[in-house]
């Protein structure tokens, strides 16, 4: 089965219509579903990587979750952080496990130098990460999703491929196509290339009978007008990224701030978007007005007013 769409919102409501009318039930241990099994999507726009639904605040959860990863870290600490109930999701280990068999950073970061090399050589088919390996199958608690990234440079685009084993359209998908799409974009910018198609294969596509409702008001409203995020800086994105998990963490466990002289707008806005998260939990509507005032984009601008108002 396939599904294309130029933005995530058009994916989102295909697979979620699709799954309505289609999908079949099952009960596997957690909690009652729908299902189809082998499901392709294609994303035509890897940059419109983020639902404008104003209800599924997934944004921050996203980018918190995208830099966990890029972090290498497999601590559930940082990501608790932005996502309460992590350790739940991973298997509800008891408390004195502090990190995840599952997580993907480490296999990530052990894989980076590799795959940045392999793209770099015309229309290679071997530029592949593995995230799921064989000893994943002791895994006491947890099992990563995804199984592996591939990566195509095919003239002058680098196009990305993610397998998933197992996968929540509803909540999960929206985080792990942001991830995804935005490693796509560090690495095209890394080897010089412009960024080309994403593809999203599932084994097991589902929407637990939970969040069935909420799928369905989704639908109603209608899809909202999709502005992709603003095209990472041309260059090395190594110093950029690298100020961004500094700032990252500087926020997190409340530590200076790293110098932000030489650093693009484009990281300088994400930096700000983590502290919109921050100021929103304070209720400090005066500095999440001043966020959005020091933006260089627009494109975040619903997002803050959203947070602004709810404030
Ligand atoms: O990156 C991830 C990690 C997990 N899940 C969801 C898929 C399943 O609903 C659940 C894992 O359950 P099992 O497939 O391991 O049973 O978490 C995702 O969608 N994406």
């Amino acid at each position: 089965m396939d599904i294309e769409g130029e933005t995530f919102d058009d994916l989102l409501r295909k697979s979620l219509q699709l799954l309505l009318e289609r999908g079949h039930p099952i009960e596997p241990t957690k909690k009652k579903a729908i299902e189809l099994i082998g499901v392709c999507l294609r994303l035509e726009n890897p940059r419109a990587r983020f639902s404008r639904t104003e209800n599924r605040g997934v944004l921050y959860s996203a980018l918190g979750e995208t830099l966990w990863y890029l972090s290498g870290s497999d601590e559930f600490d940082p990501i608790e952080y932005y996502i309460q109930g992590y350790r739940k999701h991973c298997g509800s280990p008891p408390a004195d496990v502090k990190s995840s068999e599952a997580a993907y950073g480490p296999r990530l970061a052990s894989q980076m130098e590799f795959i940045k090399e392999q793209i770099r050589k015309r229309d290679t088919r071997k530029a592949v990460i593995s995230i799921y390996r064989q000893a994943d199958q002791q895994n006491q608690y947890d099992v990563p999703c995804t199984c592996i990234l591939q990566f195509f440079p095919r003239s002058g685009a680098l196009h990305a491929m993610a397998q998933m084993r197992s996968n929540d359209v509803y909540m999960g998908m929206a985080h792990d196509i942001f991830a995804f799409t935005m490693l796509q974009e560090l690495l095209a910018r890394s080897a010089s290339l412009e960024v080309g198609t994403y593809i999203h294969q599932v084994g097991s596509f589902h929407l637990y009978d939970k969040d069935r409702t909420k799928a369905e008001k989704y639908l109603k409203r209608g899809v909202p007008d999709t502005v992709p995020m603003d095209a990472m800086p041309e260059g090395d994105p190594e110093g950029g990224l690298s100020w961004l998990l500094g700032m990252e963490r500087a926020l997190r466990v409340g530590k200076a701030m790293p110098d932000a002289s030489d650093i693009d707008p484009y990281w300088q806005d994400l930096a700000r978007l983590l502290q919109v998260r921050q100021l929103r939990k304070a209720k400090d509507r005066v500095g999440l007005r001043a966020i959005r005032e020091g933006m260089h984009t627009k494109v975040y601008h619903t997002f803050i007013q959203d947070e602004i108002s709810k404030a």
